[in-house]
Parts: C-alpha cells; structure tokens; sequence
C-alpha cells in the first residue's frame, strides 16, 4: 500500500489548485482522476460552451451588420466543424496546460482510475491500495437524466456530448429552461437551427425573480426561440421525422431533430464506496459539509459541486482556498463568508449577486428596490444592444446592499461593481460618490444606487 501525506479525488477546479499548494509546502500528494485533469470547467462545462457562445454572438452580430451601416454580402453561413474546433482547441490548451503542470511537480503523484473508499483512510484505484490522513474530494457531478415516458427509447444529448457535434440540428428541443438550456437554446438559434425550451415550471431561470425570469424569456422569443412552460407532462418517442416530443396541455407535438436533456446534474457520489468509510450525504447525494468543508468523518473534506454549496467554477475554487487558507496559512476561512455571484451567458447576460429580492422580502428585513431599464443606459443605446435591465436591493436599516441583477450588455462584468462593494461592505450611501467612468454600464451603479426606494 502507497503512503501519501493527501489524497485528492477529482482534479475539477478546486481539487488541482489543492494538491499544487500541498506540494509546495513540501507534501506527498496523489491526485486521482478517472477522465481529465480539468473537470468539468475545462472538459464540457463552461470553457467549451463560453467558447461557442462567442462563436454564436459573431454569426449574430454579423447578421445584425446592416442596421450598423456595416454591409456583407450574401448569407451569413455557420461552419459547424470550425465552431466545434475552436471549442476543442480551447479544451485541449487548458487541459495540457494542467498536465504538464504537474508533470513539473516532483511531490505530486498524479494517477487515472476511478477511486473508491476501502475504509476512512483507504482509497482503491486500479486495483492498487493508498493511504493518507487527508483526503480531500473533488468529484463534481454529471447531468441528471430524468425518468420521463420515452426517454430510454431515444437518442438525447447531454450537455457533455452536445458540445462535440459538428453538424446544425435542423430542430433542437431542449429539455430544462435554466442555465444550461439557455445558453444551448440562444447559441443554437444563432447557429441557425429551429429552437424549442420546454421547461416544468411555470418560468424559465425560475431561482430569479419573475421580472428578470419575463425579460429573459422576451429576449429568447425576440429571437425565434419557441419556449413552454409549466409542462409537466412531457413524453417522447420514434416518429418517421425524428423524436416526437409531447408537451400536453393543449401544446401540439413537436418533432425534433435532436433533443437535448438539461434538467439538472446530480453529484458523483454514488459510485465512490462512501459508505464504507461511512460519509454521510444528504437525500440528493451531496456531501455532507460543515463551514469548513470537512465531512463527519475525521480527515475526509468535501469541495466543489459535490458539497452542494454551489455549482460554480468560482465556488469550487473558492472551496480550495478556504481548505488551503485552513490548512496551510492558519487561518480561519468560512463557509458561510462566500456572497453567492454567478452569470448566466446568455447574450445580453445576466449577472447576479447576492439576494435576489423575492429572498430579501422573505428574509422579512425592510428594503429598498431600485432598477433602471438598459434602454436609459448610454453605453447600450451606442452599442445598439438595449435589452434588460438593472436592479439592485438594500436594507433600509443597515444601507447594506443585498444583492443585484444586471440583465443587460456587459452586465457579467459590471456586476463586479456590486460584488466588490458587498464584499467591502460598503453601504449604498458611501457607493453613491463613486465617480464612475462614462461611457459604461457600471456608471450607472451610483444612479441605480441613489435611485433606491423603500418597497
Ligand atoms: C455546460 C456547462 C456549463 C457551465 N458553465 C459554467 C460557467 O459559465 N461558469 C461557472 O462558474 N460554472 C459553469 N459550469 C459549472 C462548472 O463547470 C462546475 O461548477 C465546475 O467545473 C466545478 O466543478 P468541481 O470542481 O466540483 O468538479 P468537476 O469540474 O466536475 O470535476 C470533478 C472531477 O472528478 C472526477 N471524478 C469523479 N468521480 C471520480 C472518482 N471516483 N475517481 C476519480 N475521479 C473522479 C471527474 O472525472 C471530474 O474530472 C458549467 C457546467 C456545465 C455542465
Ligand atoms: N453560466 C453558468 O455559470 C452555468 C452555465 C451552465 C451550467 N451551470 C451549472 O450547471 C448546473 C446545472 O445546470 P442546469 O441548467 O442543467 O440545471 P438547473 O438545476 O439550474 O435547472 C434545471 C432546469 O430543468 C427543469 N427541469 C427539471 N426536470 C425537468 C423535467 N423533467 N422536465 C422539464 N424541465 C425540468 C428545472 O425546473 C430547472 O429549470 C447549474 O446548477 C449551474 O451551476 C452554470
């Protein structure tokens, strides 16, 4: 049996930055991963599809050209087999660009297979036993495929094998109106192919608030996406044209070309041999967590999506330096710290942070509301792209910001303006004598700010 100092298992985004920190304070460490260094993040998460988000926004930015004063000839084309390249490229780059960092790292051992708990200190791979005091796990999760009528009959795609077609579905429907469906839904538009979202609740995005859920839909529709809600009784089977998918409702069927299934991840923790080491996990899975991420077993942390405690690249990482901070540089790094931000990469994108304000109403606090449309934001009538709008909540009591939204252009990087401040705790009166710069969006912060209303 091999004896390391800590074991990881997963090498997603939180998991690699552990082991090279362990490594430099001069431990023995093995990191374990049955795919690719990278994860999720690199390997079929959010490299890939921001990559082709880039390449729909240059095919629709193109077709807009005209009311630019810009003229191409012809018919904007699509070239599948380039699109899918370039996304490769930029996996494979970030993927090899963590391997030979490793292989740089004489105290880093780093092996493929799948691991499985013998006991609280054991790790079995390929059939060879390990030992350490530490293990840290990083074993992120898969999409969920749901148990509807038909589903075992057809060929679906998942947001993993999506993102290696090189051919235009002539119909896409997708199965789930949140992050995932989204993002698929409008890049497939703009490549060109016919887009349906049928999602079960009653709105798409439905963790936001329901002005931000409207205009998320209203942009969708704008450009030619078909979207249902409420539709729970979804069904599919063969039909002579493709994949007959039911919606029920009164809504007829809709033939696909291709269906893609984004309802969801669950975590892979199923196949990790936890209980023998007696990990406890909650009804869905997720690793049970303290503030700390240690597990109830002495010696065992959880990080990452599989903690349940976020579902972000950004959250992963942060979930390493809290564990590095803790364990390396004496500090005391909490959970419970994090404010949650996180963007969803539709175009005009929504940036987000905190609480929304359906939570800030729950939370029983007296608030104050301010939101202002993109339509009265200068930098976006210059750039010809209005859609959206900007919203921000605050305690009244304290002049706290709560959270924020911009649903608009540039909106995942203006939002940093709120996230900054939140983390600074800075309150909304000292913020509005910020002197911003024109022309942007985030100039806009100190007016939305001065703006705020009690609600
Ligand atoms: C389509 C898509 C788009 C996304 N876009 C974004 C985005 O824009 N921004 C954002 O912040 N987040 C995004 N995410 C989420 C993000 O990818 C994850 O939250 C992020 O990768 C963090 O994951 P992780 O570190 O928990 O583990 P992961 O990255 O999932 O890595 C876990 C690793 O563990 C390995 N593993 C699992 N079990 C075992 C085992 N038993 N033995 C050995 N190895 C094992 C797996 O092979 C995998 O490599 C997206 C996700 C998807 C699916
Ligand atoms: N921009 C980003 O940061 C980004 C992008 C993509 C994915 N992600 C991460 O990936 C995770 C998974 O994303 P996701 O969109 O698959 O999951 P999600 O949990 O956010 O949303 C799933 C959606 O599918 C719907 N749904 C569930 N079962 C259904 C059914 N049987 N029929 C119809 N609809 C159904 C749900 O109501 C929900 O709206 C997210 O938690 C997110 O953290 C992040």
């Amino acid at each position: 049996m091999r004896s390391f100092d800590a074991i990881v298992i997963g090498a997603g985004q939180s998991g690699p930055f552990l082991a090279a920190r362990m490594e430099e304070k001069g431990m023995k460490v093995a990191l374990i991963e049955r795919k690719f260094l990278g994860g999720t993040c690199v390997n079929a998460g959010c490299m890939p599809t921001k990559t082709l988000v880039a390449s729909a926004r240059a095919a629709h930015v193109a077709r807009n050209a005209g009311g630019y004063g810009v003229t191409i000839p012809g018919e904007i084309g699509v070239d599948m087999e380039v699109v899918r390249k370039r996304a490769e490229t930029v996996i494979m780059e970030a993927r090899n660009g963590l391997i030979s960092w490793f292989a740089n790292m004489d105290g880093i051992t780093v092996i493929y297979g799948h691991a499985r708990f013998e006991n609280e200190r054991t790790i079995t791979v390929n059939g060879e036993l390990l030992t350490a005091p530490r293990i840290y796990l990083n074993v992120g999760a898969r999409p969920a495929i749901p148990d509807m009528p038909g589903i075992g009959d057809i060929d679906y795609l998942t947001s993993t094998s999506i993102i290696a077609m090189d051919t235009l579905p002539r119909h896409l429907v997708i199965i789930g109106g949140s992050y995932i469906g989204l993002e698929f839904a409008q890049m497939y538009r703009r490549f060109g192919a016919e887009v349906t979202v049928i999602e079960r609740g009653p709105k798409l995005a439905s963790r936001e608030d329901d002005d931000i859920s409207d205009a998320i839909a209203d942009i969708l529709r704008a450009e030619g996406i078909a979207v249902h809600t409420s539709a729970d009784r979804i069904a599919f089977k063969n039909g002579s044209d493709g994949i007959v998918v039911a919606v029920g409702d009164g809504i007829a069927d809709i033939t696909a070309s291709h269906v893609l299934i984004a309802t969801g991840r669950v975590p892979n923790t199923d196949d990790l041999g936890l209980e023998r080491a007696k990990i406890a996990t909650d009804k869905r899975g997720y690793i049970t967590v303290d503030d700390k991420l240690a597990t109830n077993v002495d010696g065992i942390w959880a990080l990452g999506d599989c903690n349940g405690h976020g579902a972000f690249t950004h959250t992963s990482y942060n979930d390493f330096e809290i564990a590095a901070a803790n364990l390396l540089d004496g500090e005391d790094r909490k959970l419970s710290d994090r404010i949650l931000a996180y963007a969803l990469y539709i175009d005009p994108p929504l940036g987000r942070v905190g609480m929304s304000e359906r939570q800030a109403r729950a939370s029983g606090r007296e608030i104050m509301i301010s939101t202002r449309p993109m339509t009265r934001v200068g930098r976006a009538k210059e750039r010809g792209e209005t859609k959206g709008f900007m919203k921000v909540i605050a305690d009244a009591q304290s002049k706290q910001i709560l959270g924020a939204a911009i649903l608009g252009i540039e909106g995942d990087e203006a939002i940093h303006g709120f996230i900054d401040a939140m983390n600074a705790k800075t309150t909304y009166p000292e913020l509005k004598w910020a002197v911003p710069i024109h022309p942007t969006v985030s100039e806009l912060i100190p007016t939305l700010l001065g703006d705020l209303k009690s609600v």
